[in-house]
């Protein structure tokens, strides 16, 4: 829930006012879609809600976590216990194979045994058991977002930020991408997901537009 939140960014010769007073409750479970233009402040949007960036005020409520007053401890841990975030660019480690890429956010807390009996698993329902020792420059994009997909649900997040996860994909894996997240969605976890596709703006129960810093609600003029 965010209630009358800005963000202003400062740089060294400016201040830029990003989120302008946002209002939005968002059901646990649900499916929430956001388009609106490059620089309208998407992904600052996804940052307070991750609680990786904190509002200048108002309110941003997410699931326990008060992620205004939370100090930044509380705020990753929160993150790392509850939050899946997948990136246009996937993020991988290339240094690391697709199942230790997958098992990267629950190595420091959990016996590497569990950790990778977890990974393996997931890299399954994904799809890429047969990748699991390659190493992410010998895989499609299509294979690093499944990747990243099953990475982001190591934790079993009951929240997924998804930053424009199919941008840098074909159609086919762009299918794959948003059947997986289906599934996923399907099983209770609460789905956000910023796209310039028109098909995939489409989808979820709630549909926003970002213009500007401004959220505005479009799902009415869908139903
Ligand atoms: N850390 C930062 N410091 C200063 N300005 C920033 C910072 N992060 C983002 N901005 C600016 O804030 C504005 C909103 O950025 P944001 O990334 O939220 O937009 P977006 O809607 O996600 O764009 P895109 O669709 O291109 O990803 C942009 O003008 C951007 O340049």
């Amino acid at each position: 829930m965010l209630h009358n939140v800005n963000k202003t960014y400062q740089t060294s010769t400016e201040s830029l006012h990003v989120l302008k007073e946002i209002n939005v409750t968002i059901e646990s479970g649900s499916w929430l879609t956001i388009t609106g233009p490059s620089g309208s402040g998407k992904t600052t949007f996804m940052r307070l809600l991750s609680g990786i960036e904190q509002a200048d005020n108002g309110e941003v409520k997410v699931g326990q976590l008060d992620a205004t007053i939370a100090a930044e401890k509380e705020r990753r841990r929160f993150r790392r216990n509850h939050v899946g975030y997948v990136f246009q660019d996937f993020q991988l480690f290339n240094q690391f194979d697709v199942l230790t890429n997958v098992m990267i956010p629950l190595l420091p807390y959990e016996p590497r045994k569990v950790v990778e009996e977890k990974a393996v698993q997931l890299l399954d329902m994904v799809g890429l058991l047969p990748r699991k020792n390659h190493m992410p420059l010998q895989i499609s994009g299509g294979e690093k977002q499944r990747t990243a997909i099953a990475r982001a649900l190591m934790n079993d997040p009951q929240l997924i930020l998804c930053d424009e996860p199919t941008g840098n994909l074909d159609l086919e894996n762009r299918n794959k991408i948003m059947e997986i997240l289906r599934e996923v969605h399907k099983k209770g976890v609460t789905i956000i997901l910023v796209t310039h596709d028109p098909e995939l703006a489409d989808y979820g129960d709630l549909k926003f537009e970002m213009r500007d810093g401004h959220l505005f609600n479009k799902t009415e003029q869908n139903v």
